[in-house]
């Protein structure tokens, strides 16, 4: 899907970040734990990407390792030419919980990416994303008297600020009543059909993944691999009152399948 026009791609967009054979494993007390077994992805440039699986089968391992906050045991990620092993300027990470200090401001709070880069706040690029999230006017609330969506608004405003081209999302509305998570839903879709960013996006929604997705990657159980991927080729923008429709659901029941029919 080419994200600024919502129509289907002529031609497949470049390669944005390739995973490259990712193993991972954990040392605990009890033993090593098998996350993620060679897992190898490509994802193109301006591409809405949901990963989908099991819980435990390594999804935010692999997304973390993404944003260079893991290391692997073995493979390789990379953005372009830069081979991913820490916190890349160009990929900013939004988590289930919004992470706001509760003894900032919110203006303040969306400032601190900046500060921590001792960097000049964007002032009219900030002012401009609160005003498209609905939060003009917010901005000298404190993170407890925004209600949960406010505040995952907010982180979504604090990450978009400082202008990456990769957002990786973890699970970032699992937290929130089905309501707000509708109109979460519908709002990232449009911020992404109007920036043109990469995303790469967590869920265990499968109605979730189909509504947003260009393309689903569904993994099996641990040790993480990739079982499936799903092309979703709905035309955007796409209204909620589409997940009701005999096609939708069609690809919903498909991929439960999938996910159900997993080897043991
Ligand atoms: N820091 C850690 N130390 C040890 N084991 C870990 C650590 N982080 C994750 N694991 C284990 O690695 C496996 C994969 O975890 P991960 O959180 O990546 O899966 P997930 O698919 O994101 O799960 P969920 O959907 O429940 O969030 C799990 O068995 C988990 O217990």
């Amino acid at each position: 899907m080419n994200a600024a026009s919502g129509l289907p791609r002529s031609a497949p967009e470049p390669i944005k970040m390739v995973v490259d054979g990712a193993s991972k494993f954990y040392n605990t007390r009890s033993g090593q734990v098998h996350a993620v077994d060679n897992v190898s992805l490509q994802v193109r440039e301006g591409e809405f990407l949901c990963l989908l699986g099991p819980s435990g089968c390594g999804k935010s391992t692999l997304l973390w390792s993404m944003a260079g906050l893991h290391g692997l045991s073995g493979g390789q990620i990379r953005l372009g030419e830069d081979a991913i092993t820490k916190p890349h300027p160009e990929i900013a990470m939004i988590f289930q919980e919004a992470n706001l200090l509760p003894w900032r401001n919110l203006i303040r709070n969306i400032e601190l990416p900046f500060e921590i880069k001792r960097q000049e706040p964007d002032r009219k690029r900030i002012e401009a994303l609160l005003k498209r999230v609905g939060l003009a006017g917010f901005e000298n609330k404190y993170p407890r008297e925004l209600s949960g969506g406010m505040q995952q608004r907010a982180s979504i405003v604090r990450s978009l600020a400082v202008n990456p081209s990769v957002l990786l999302m973890d699970e970032p509305f699992g937290a929130l009543d089905a309501f707000t998570r509708d109109e979460m839903n519908l709002l990232i879709q449009e911020i992404w059909m109007e920036t043109g960013k990469t995303i790469i996006f967590i869920t265990h929604s499968i109605t979730e993944a189909v509504f947003l997705a260009d393309r689903i990657v569904v993994m099996s159980a641990r040790p993480g691999r990739i079982s499936n991927i799903v092309d979703v080729d709905l035309p955007r923008p796409r209204p909620v009152k589409l997940q009701t429709t005999t096609d939708f659901l069609e690809r919903v029941e498909a991929i439960k399948a999938m996910i159900d029919h997993r080897p043991s």
